[in-house]
């Protein structure tokens, strides 16, 4: 990720990140009012283009997101809508630019009321925006729940209100928007649920900011793309060798063979140059069989951990998965420990998913110190809570109200060593040194069993052919997510890998062609 620069349209702003941005504008000379007037008349644009004409109610709040309100009122009037506004706040209390859109509206000024929803085709939500503190209450509130209840299509300025933009999280309730137009940049929360299922379709718009303000701040957040690190991808090189891309090898326990061989699959499909699968004995026919391009390595019984280590004398195995079907179970969870800890100490790249997080649950640092190298940590959600168990319940999680992921992800990396790749809908890639990913691709169809593993595979693959982990995390979790998208409805885990070579072909087309 050597190459990520700072004016990607990829960065997102945090609330005070996004305050900042706004305050160097104004200081290489763009006003504040400017920044206003460009920010209602992109909200205004954006409503002209989608809606024919029609009664439209701008619902304005305290501050200057109910600035931008003022703007987009006028202008809807100007192009011939029929226009209320309600205004919640005093007028005194307003900065001087939100003030003077105020004045310049010439129609009525109404008071909160659910009785304006009567004739209203269409809300435009400029109540909060950036500066939200806390739960909406009195008329607001009432105004959300009508909302909710009334299902009026609503644009939101910013963010629906109610919506923490740095985290995605709800304050209280929120009414969904059909359309929300943003500034300048995303925010984390437009991209993270349940803000994401909260904002409709997602416009950003340019409002006179320069992208050298960007410069000036130390920005560590990204939307996942191939922008960001297609030009470390690994392609095959026409004078290159199967040895060049690499062995991975994978850990397949005895139970739940399916598993670790999806991984192993997968990591082949990426372009991994060979894959072993090092298998107890017990299990050894049963992969044989079912494996072709993949190797299959013997771990004699009681031995297994033994075995393993000494497969990883050869130094060609340059990348290791452990966890897809490991094993927790009675003596399976001491042997997983075991093979976790004879990957790490090699110090190549590892990746480490499901059953060998799980294996470390009631002593997560013996692995957070055991990690001395390239390690990928893929949990979900329930993994997540075994292994950082504090994490979950720290200061740092926004006073506990709002369950952040971005910031879990972040203080996971950075406890333990690893780049996180915390799953979901919303799937966060945090890496050790603060930066950190939100992967916006991922269909629903994914959340399928089995899933997991072909990422871990994918992950393994890259890792193999000698990509980062931080970069190797986030193209394979957008591989991920872009595979998904090919197969769509009825998708099953196998059909992950088989599908794969498709989206290569249009992501190498566009990213790779001269
Ligand atoms: N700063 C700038 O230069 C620009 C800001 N813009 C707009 O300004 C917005 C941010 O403006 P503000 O920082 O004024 O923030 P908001 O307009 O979101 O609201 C801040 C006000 O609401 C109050 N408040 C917060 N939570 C409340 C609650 N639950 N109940 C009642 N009152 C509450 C605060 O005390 C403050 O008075 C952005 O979202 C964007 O829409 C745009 O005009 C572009 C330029
Ligand atoms: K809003």
């Amino acid at each position: 990720m050597a190459h990520m620069h700072k004016q990607y349209p990829q960065l997102l702003l945090t609330a005070s990140e996004m305050g900042m941005a706004d305050k160097s504008a104004v200081v290489a000379g763009v006003p504040v009012m400017d920044l206003m007037a460009a920010a209602g008349k992109a909200v205004a644009d954006a409503v002209l283009e989608r809606w024919s004409t029609c009664s439209v109610l701008v619902l304005c709040g305290p501050g200057n997101n109910g600035g931008d309100g003022f703007v987009v009122a006028k202008l809807l009037q100007a192009a011939g809508w029929s226009v209320r506004l309600a205004f919640m706040g005093s007028v005194e209390k307003l900065s001087p630019e939100a003030a003077c859109f105020f004045h310049a509206w010439q129609g009525e000024v109404e008071e909160y009321s659910v009785d304006l929803l009567e004739q209203t085709d269409l809300v435009i939500d400029a109540m909060f925006g950036a500066g939200l503190t806390r739960s909406l209450e009195g008329k607001a509130r009432d105004m959300v729940d009508a909302l909710i209840e009334r299902e009026i299509p609503i644009c939101a300025v910013d963010v629906p209100s109610g919506i923490d933009g740095t985290t995605g999280a709800v304050l209280g309730k929120v009414a969904p928007a059909e359309l929300t137009v943003t500034f300048f940049r995303k925010k984390p929360g437009h991209l993270l649920f349940p803000g994401r299922g909260l904002c409709g379709e997602l416009v950003v718009a340019d409002i006179g900011i320069p992208v050298t303000v960007l410069d000036e701040l130390n920005l560590q957040t990204w939307e996942n793309s191939p922008e960001l690190w297609y030009r470390d991808y690994p392609w095959p090189r026409l004078d290159g060798h199967k040895f060049h891309r690499g062995h991975a090898l994978v850990f397949g326990g005895e139970n739940i063979t399916g598993a670790s061989r999806l991984t192993a699959r997968s990591a082949m499909r990426i372009g991994a140059g060979l894959v072993t699968l090092a298998a107890p004995i017990k299990a050894w026919a049963v992969y044989a069989t079912a494996l072709t391009g993949v190797m299959v390595a013997k771990l004699e019984q009681s031995q297994e951990a033994e075995d393993f280590e000494e497969l990883l004398l050869d130094t060609r195995h340059n990348a290791i998965a452990v966890g897809p079907g490991a094993g927790l179970a009675g003596f399976e969870s001491i042997r997983t420990r075991k093979i976790v800890l004879a990957a790490l100490i090699t110090g190549r790249a590892t990746v480490l998913d499901a059953d060998a997080l799980s294996a470390f649950a009631n002593d997560p640092q013996t692995l957070f110190d055991a990690i001395n190298g390239p390690c990928v940590m893929t949990p979900h959600e329930g993994e997540f809570a075994r292994l950082f168990p504090k994490i979950n319940k720290s200061p740092e999680i926004n006073n506990n109200l709002a369950d952040d992921k971005l910031t879990r992800a972040r203080l996971a990396a950075k406890q333990s060593g690893a780049v996180v790749v915390l799953k979901g809908a919303d799937t966060v890639i945090a890496s050790p040194d603060g930066r950190a990913i939100i992967n916006s691709n991922a269909p629903a169809d994914l959340a399928t069993g089995g899933s997991g593993d072909v990422l871990a595979g994918f992950i393994l693959g890259l890792l193999a052919q000698g990509m980062s982990p931080f970069d190797a995390a986030a193209a394979a979790v957008w591989m991920h997510g872009e595979v998904g998208n090919e197969v769509g409805a009825g998708l099953i885990a196998e059909d992950l890998p088989e599908h794969l070579p498709k989206v290569l072909a249009v992501f190498k087309r566009q990213y790779l062609s001269p």
